[in-house]
């Protein structure tokens, strides 16, 4: 069983794949306790992989996202491979300070301070900027690196960094742009 806090239909809003119709699976609680984290996350109900799975299919989208709360604290291969039989892409969201299971399709770091990354393979990074010193993050290996506002208070600082520094990007939360889950 995992403790499931919501799992909804929705566009992926940050990042990448910013745009793209995903089912989310957010998983229950954090080894964090980030003060901008813009999620109640704590409560949940417990699922079998049976439940998740089915709760997955009702959506007609092939991208899933497992989020949280820390999904590093849940995820395994046999729900990654459960996932894949039914022919399910499967992204997540970390933090990064735990290993993940081999075989998921595109991992989103997203490191914060004073939380070492211990993650071996990414696809991107993905840093709330909030005015701290992210260059050693562009020595993780991802292959692209974003910059994201802290809940869209400081876009103007995020592009004044972004023009001085352009191996960045900027990841915009367009989910709250355009008031969407
Ligand atoms: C809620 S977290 C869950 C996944 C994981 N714990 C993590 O931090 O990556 C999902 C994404 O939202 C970002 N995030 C959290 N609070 C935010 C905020 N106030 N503004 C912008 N991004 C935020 C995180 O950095 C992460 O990229
Ligand atoms: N639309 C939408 N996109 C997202 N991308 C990452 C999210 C997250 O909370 O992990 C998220 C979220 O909560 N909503
Ligand atoms: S690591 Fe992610 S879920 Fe945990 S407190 Fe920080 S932003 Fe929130
Ligand atoms: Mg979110």
């Amino acid at each position: 069983m995992r403790k499931i806090n919501e799992i909804f239909y929705s566009l992926q809003g940050e990042g990448f794949h910013t745009g793209a119709p995903a089912v989310f699976v957010r998983f229950s609680g954090c080894n964090l306790r980030c003060g901008f984290c813009d999620t109640r996350h704590e409560t949940g109900v417990e699922m079998s992989d049976e439940e998740i799975l089915a709760a997955v299919q009702k959506y007609p989208c092939r991208t899933v996202i497992l989020t949280g709360g820390e999904p590093g604290l849940w995820v395994d291969e046999a729900l990654v491979d459960a996932l894949h039989r039914i022919g399910k892409y499967v992204c997540i969201e970390t933090n990064g300070t735990r290993e993940l299971p081999s075989g998921i399709d595109w991992v989103t770091c997203s490191p914060k301070e004073n939380a070492p990354v211990r993650l071996k393979r990414m696809d991107e990074v993905k840093v709330v900027y909030v005015g701290q010193d992210v260059s050693a993050y562009l020595s993780l290996p991802a292959s692209h690196y974003f910059l994201q506002p802290c809940s869209c208070q400081n876009t103007a600082e995020v592009v004044a960094y972004i023009l001085k520094h352009p191996q960045w990007r900027l990841s915009l939360q367009t989910h709250k742009l355009i008031h969407i889950q």
